[in-house]
């Protein structure tokens, strides 16, 4: 699946590109010698058992933890020393397992304070009109995430569901290029996983991303690709129905207990 790497300055750039990154935690290697390419638009899932790296793996390609060697591009560029403010402005975003929201604000308010921090005014004091562009933009955010209705509700009285939905429409402001799903579908209810399906699989076909998911019924149903990891290194990579149908990963993963 891996699909080479191309010139930095060339508009086929991949989105993602990762050559030989390593990550050691003392003598413990969390990766080791990971090499990924995912193209502009492409949506893969990470999939393996506890410890096998994936948010290691996440955390490295966000720029929390610094690789211990090897190298990240973004759309062609090096970004392995750059720390995550500047991968963010590079259009790069993730989302996390535990909640990052502010419970006693309203919905809108929480993805307009985050249009507003990814914005060029993001230091004005002036208070937000209503014909500001900015909330127009929260507005087609919340409808993306399916959160209209509940758009003035603080989000302390959301369901969890609707805060793990809250927390794609955040990670979608500011014109994101790629996107890092860490364990959307963690707690939700089944209707809830429906819907995340249909959220996930509605985004702009231009925005690409990887999913942390254990769900494999989530999982392989919102991509196009999978990598499958195991002790930190990457052992198998294929389309969903590929995966699904390969007898290794069925004995390493499916048949473990993970799903
Ligand atoms: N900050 C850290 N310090 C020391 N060891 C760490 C650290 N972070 C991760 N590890 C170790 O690195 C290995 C990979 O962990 P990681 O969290 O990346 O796996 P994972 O695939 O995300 O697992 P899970 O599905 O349980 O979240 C594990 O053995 C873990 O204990």
């Amino acid at each position: 699946m891996s699909r080479g790497a191309r010139p930095a300055s060339a508009g086929s750039a991949n989105a993602l590109e990762l050559r030989g990154v390593s990550r050691l935690f003392g003598a413990l290697a969390a990766l080791s010698d990971i090499t990924l390419s995912v193209q502009p638009g492409e949506r893969r899932a990470v999939l393996g058992s506890n410890g096998a790296g994936k948010t290691t793996l996440f955390n490295c390609i966000t720029g929390d933890f610094a690789p211990s060697s090897g190298i990240i591009r973004f759309f062609g560029e090096d970004v392995t020393a750059f720390p995550p403010y500047e991968r963010i402005r590079r259009g790069l975003r993730r989302t996390y397992q535990i909640s990052s929201l502010f419970a006693g604000l309203p919905v809108l308010d929480n993805v307009y304070l985050a249009c507003r921090g990814v914005s060029r005014n993001r230091y004005s004091l002036l208070r937000p009109r209503r014909d500001d562009a900015l909330v127009h933009a929260a507005e087609g955010l919340i409808d993306a995430v399916h959160l209209t209705a509940v758009k003035d509700q603080l989000v302390g009285e959301l369901a969890y569901g609707q805060q793990r939905q809250l927390e794609i429409a955040l990670a979608l402001s500011g014109a994101p290029r790629f996107i890092l799903f860490d364990e959307p579908a963690a707690g939700l209810s089944p209707t809830e996983r429906r819907d995340l399906v249909h959220i996930l699989t509605g985004l702009p076909a231009h925005i690409g991303y990887i999913i942390i998911e254990h769900d494999m019924d989530v999982a392989l149903r919102v991509v196009e690709s999978v990598t499958m990891m195991h002790n930190g290194r990457i052992f198998k990579e294929g389309r969903p129905d590929e995966i699904e149908a390969d007898p290794e990963v069925q004995d390493l993963y499916l048949g473990g207990g993970h799903g």
